[in-house]
């Protein structure tokens, strides 16, 4: 008798660049408020869903080794929030590869838990609402919203909250990817230390940004890019100084750190600047990889998948 092969559900699912990050005081709860401008990056995780007799997580890809396979993966626990969802149990394969940065402040972990819930939304078919996804979504993390999400966003709250924004053409980015990575408590623990002592200055409004993302023009948005959490990823890893300064020296039109970090994105006029820029870059040896990548790009949606609901 013919057995029949379970067909997998992918998904695929961006990364995320702060082109803007205001963070506001530690908060009762362990989370600072956050005013930030997302952009979802063409630097991408694949997550497959595939029926199984129990739940299990395979990382594969750069930094595999240090992603963990058990119930603390992000993925894990959106599996099995979507089948407390579902009423039913968790059983799936995940596989997982990474094609962004671990510890990189570009979201990886977040996304793989976004990417999860689109595929066994698709696979259990279920066909819940975008809101549903959101409202599961922001229980895993503050960044696991706009991995759904995709675009450009403003993000408020603990960055959950989010309104898409307008923006004109598309931008290009080269990413200096580095060796190790920061974990994102620690960098926010370092912010408030350093604010303690009196620094750093705090980066003022996005309505600048909003403006040069409307316009379209890489010139304008250049030199308004911001992030408080820069200081504090500077403070923990000051080798980042030099990643910085190689990238505009490298013709990069600016430079800033990704998020918490210690990835650091450099935006650049265009698709040709951004392969002059990555090979000077990567000639440098100030950081473990470089990438290209260009955003706005759509959030986690099933691959193959023409199905305007999941845009
Ligand atoms: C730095 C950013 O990537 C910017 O988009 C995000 O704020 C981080 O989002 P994330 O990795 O999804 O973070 P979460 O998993 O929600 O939180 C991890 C830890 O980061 C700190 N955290 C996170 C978000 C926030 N608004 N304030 C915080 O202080 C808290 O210590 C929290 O316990
Ligand atoms: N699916 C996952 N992919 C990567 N890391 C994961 C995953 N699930 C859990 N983790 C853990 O989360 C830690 C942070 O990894 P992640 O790649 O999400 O960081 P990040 O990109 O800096 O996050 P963010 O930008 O959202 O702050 C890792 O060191 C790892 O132990």
């Amino acid at each position: 008798m013919l057995s029949v092969v379970p067909t997998p559900v992918t998904v695929r699912v961006p990364s995320k660049v702060n082109l803007h990050l205001a963070v506001g005081d530690l908060r009762p709860d362990g989370y600072h408020d956050l005013h930030t401008v997302f952009q979802a990056l063409s630097l991408y995780d694949e997550v497959s869903v595939v029926p199984a007799d129990t739940l299990s997580v395979t990382v594969r890809g750069a930094g595999a080794e240090s992603v963990p396979t058990d119930s603390t993966n992000l993925a894990w626990r959106a599996a099995e929030m979507m089948a407390e969802r579902a009423a039913r149990t968790p059983d799936v394969a995940i596989t997982i590869d990474k094609g962004i940065p671990v510890a990189g402040g570009m979201a990886g972990g977040s996304a793989d838990a976004a990417a999860t819930l689109v595929a066994l939304d698709t696979l259990w078919g279920i066909g819940a609402p975008r809101e549903d996804l959101a409202d599961l979504a922001v229980r895993l993390g503050s960044d696991v919203p706009f991995c759904l999400h995709g675009g450009t966003a403003i993000g408020t709250g603990r960055g959950e909250r989010l309104v898409p924004v307008l923006t004109r053409g598309t931008f290009h980015w080269v990413l200096a990817l580095a060796k190790g990575g920061l974990s994102t408590p620690v960098v926010f623990r370092e912010l408030d230390r350093l604010r303690a002592e009196g620094g750093p200055q705090r980066i003022g409004s996005a309505d600048a940004v909003l403006s040069a993302l409307g316009s379209g023009d890489a010139h304008q948005l250049a030199p308004l890019l911001g992030n408080d959490l820069q200081a504090a990823a500077l403070s923990l890893d000051p080798m980042l100084r030099r990643t910085l300064r190689a990238g505009v020296e490298a013709g990069a039109l600016a430079g800033i750190v990704s998020g918490s970090g210690p990835t650091c994105a450099f935006l650049v006029e265009d698709q040709h600047a951004a392969v002059t820029v990555s090979a000077e870059l990567a000639g440098a040896g100030v950081c473990r990889t470089v990438r290209v990548a260009s955003g706005p790009v759509p959030g986690a949606r099933v691959v193959g998948d023409a199905d305007p609901a999941h845009s």
